[in-house]
């Protein structure tokens, strides 16, 4: 709905900015049409007569020369379109500069529970860092009215670029931040405030004590947490709704995670999932995967060709980490006989009917959870397969995934 009214609108702009441009096409065309006709009429008319021939009827002279009508029309046709052309791209170019999006001084809240004053009193402390990449910094920060807040620091351009190139990019970063305020989704982090700073931009989210999957997955490898198969498919159903929300329903536009993988997924109280940075690719155009693991093979040299199923690879390492329980990252992954990877473990397990053989066993205990397990197995595995076609859309692993119960 949003998006139709908003074709409409620029629809309508264009329409008035080219009605100056019709006008103008006519006017042109008539006067240069009369102009040539004029030069014409001149030209017929100083050639003296020919004795052979009789003086023409018309006062003008041009009404006996079709070719000429014809080359002064078109003459004038062409002259016309070119100005015309030219007039319609300078107030294409103002209409655009009139457009732009204004560059926000202050705090921008979408939180009745942040006042402007708090955030940047707040933001000026020295802050607890809760985690650090090349794409930023985490940190968490307590304000005047007792809210924890986690705040991304995101410096999306080096000191060196060109201040022209900054304000260009500080405007296409606050057009994307105000859509992605707008998506409300329950497995999403929603972006409650963001504030424009000399060097880049800080993103407010709301702080969640139990920290990412990441977090929860070193305890658990520490024994300090006891991690059961109900809770797991609960995190992997509500990551992959995140990811149908952004996949499948989001409005104006579609958008893709582009960097899915544990430190990204926060887990509130109950274990309920919650996306984090997603979208932030469109804010970091140079957004830095460094290494990981969950990166899917299509975009190890490039990711020009991301697609959903590239998120998909990245859902699939996830499950296979709930369902193995083990570290992608750990050697044991890296010898031959295990497949070289997670995913090629899990294909040569079930390829050989081994597949339980693949789950963590501190979950093993009902008949029924374990069949569940199986079948999940091989929804991982269907996702960590080479060729993006053959892994499910997030839409069909909303129903797989839901569905487990009643195998
Ligand atoms: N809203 C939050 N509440 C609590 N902790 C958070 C929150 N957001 C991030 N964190 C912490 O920050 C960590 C992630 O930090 P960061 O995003 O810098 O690392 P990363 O995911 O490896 O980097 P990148 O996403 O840029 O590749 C999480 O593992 C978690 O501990």
């Amino acid at each position: 709905m949003f998006r139709k009214r908003h074709i409409a609108a620029s629809l309508a702009r264009e329409l008035l900015a080219l009605q100056p441009l019709f006008i103008i096409f006519l006017f042109s065309l008539h006067h240069n049409t009369v102009q040539c006709q004029g030069r014409l009429s001149k030209h017929v008319s100083s050639e003296p007569p020919s004795p052979s021939r009789p003086s023409p009827p018309s006062s003008s002279g041009y009404k006996d020369d079709p070719k000429k009508i014809i080359l002064s029309l078109v003459l004038g046709a062409v002259t016309g379109l070119v100005c015309s052309v030219f007039f319609a791209l300078v107030v294409r170019c103002v209409v655009q500069y009139l457009n732009r999006t204004p560059i926000l001084k202050g705090p921008v809240i979408f939180s009745p529970k942040i006042a402007p004053k708090t955030l940047q009193l707040a933001l000026a402390k020295e802050n607890h860092l809760l985690g650090s990449s090349p794409n930023g910094k985490y940190y968490k920060t307590v304000l005047d009215n007792g809210l924890t807040i986690a705040v991304k620091r995101l410096t999306p351009f080096g000191s060196s670029s060109p201040e022209a190139k900054k304000k260009s990019v500080k405007r296409q970063i606050q057009t994307e931040l105000e859509l992605l305020a707008s998506l409300r989704h329950r497995n999403l982090m929603s972006l409650r405030a963001y504030v424009r700073e000399p060097d880049g931009f800080s993103l407010v989210y709301d702080y969640v004590s139990t920290g990412s999957l990441a977090d929860v997955l070193n305890r658990v490898w520490e024994n300090e947490l006891a991690f059961g198969w109900e809770v797991r498919l609960r995190i992997a159903v509500g990551v992959v709704k995140g990811l149908q929300y952004l996949h499948f329903t989001c409005a104006p536009q579609i958008l893709l995670h582009y960097n899915l993988k544990p430190t990204n997924v926060m887990l509130d109280g109950d274990f309920e999932p919650r996306l984090a940075d997603y979208g932030l690719a469109k804010l970091l155009p140079n957004l830095d995967r460094g290494t990981s693991l969950y990166t899917p093979p299509e975009c190890f040299h490039n990711c020009s060709r991301y697609t959903d199923k590239s998120d998909i690879f990245s859902f699939g390492m996830i499950l296979g980490v709930l369902l193995t329980g083990k570290d992608p990252t750990d050697p044991f992954f890296g010898e031959a006989a295990s497949g070289g990877s997670l995913g090629g473990w899990l294909r040569h397990l079930q390829q050989a009917g081994d597949a339980r053989d693949a789950l963590d066993k501190s979950m093993l205990g009902e008949e029924g959870e374990e069949d569940e397990m199986l079948m999940a197995v091989r929804i991982a595995a269907a996702c960590l397969s080479d060729m993006p076609a053959d892994r499910p859309s997030s839409d069909e692993l909303v129903h797989m995934l839901t569905q487990l119960h009643s195998f």
